[in-house]
């Protein structure tokens, strides 16, 4: 379970200041498939973030998985932490040099501190892209290079997948797929999707849509 208790974020530079969060309460149990929505600005990304554990620097408290986060974890525990959890990008992220087999091995030594064949060939395999581990990223489609990230991300086994606009870089059949191969990790893994997208019909794919506006949780409905 994820908690989120009266989480503030607040960016300042020389001359700005910016509340990006403004009081986030969220409780996003295990295995939940979550959506979280809202326009430009409303801070979904400043969440992702520190839900992603990609930032600390925020008020407030997170539990994650009955823990308390504290700000001055050292970088191994942070790291522990985050094979716990699976990151998927608009842009994919893929390294262009690199077959697909050895941007999910990079990722096995990152995530797990060990190459780890096994690993990397099943994740390959469950989203359906084994047989095109050999290619390059400029060699596959826009959804196809969404699966290999998606299987970069599932290479630690992780309980949580934050995707951030997953499905933003491909069109529409593309869209579906991409949706349903998340839908089988969820089904299949009991593993917790967050996903932020700007598309209505992407969002109503999720159990739960959240929607923030202005740095707060606007609305949080059950579908
Ligand atoms: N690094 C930063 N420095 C200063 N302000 C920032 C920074 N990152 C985000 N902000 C500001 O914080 C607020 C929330 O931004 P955030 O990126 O979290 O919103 P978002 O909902 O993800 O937007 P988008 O849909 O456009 O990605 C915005 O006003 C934004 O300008």
């Amino acid at each position: 379970m994820i908690q989120l208790k009266e989480v503030f974020k607040t960016y300042t530079g020389r001359n700005y200041k910016v509340n990006a969060l403004n009081g986030i309460d969220i409780t996003i149990p295990n295995a939940q498939y979550v959506s979280l929505v809202g326009k430009s600005g409303s801070g979904k990304s400043s969440l992702i973030k520190i839900i992603g554990l990609l930032d600390f620097d925020y008020r407030g408290e997170y539990i994650f998985q009955e823990k308390r986060l504290e700000q001055h974890f050292n970088d191994q525990i942070i790291s522990n932490y985050r094979k716990r959890i699976g990151y998927v990008f608009q842009d994919f992220q893929l390294i262009d040099r690199y077959t697909v087999q050895k941007n999910i091995e990079i990722a096995s030594v990152i995530k797990l501190g060990k190459l780890d064949t096994v690993a990397v060939e099943n994740s390959l395999r469950k989203v359906g892209m084994l047989e095109k581990k050999d290619s390059y990223p400029d060699e596959l489609s826009g959804g196809q290079k969404q699966r290999v990230a998606i299987a970069r991300a599932m290479v630690s086994n992780p309980e949580i997948i934050i995707a951030d606009e997953p499905t933003g870089a491909v069109d529409e059949a593309n869209t579906k797929g991409i949706l349903k191969l998340l839908e089988e990790i969820h089904d299949t893994f009991n593993t917790t999707i967050i996903i932020v997208t700007h598309d209505k019909d992407v969002a109503l794919s999720a159990q739960r849509i959240i929607e923030l506006r202005d740095g707060r949780v606007k609305s949080d409905i059950f579908c």
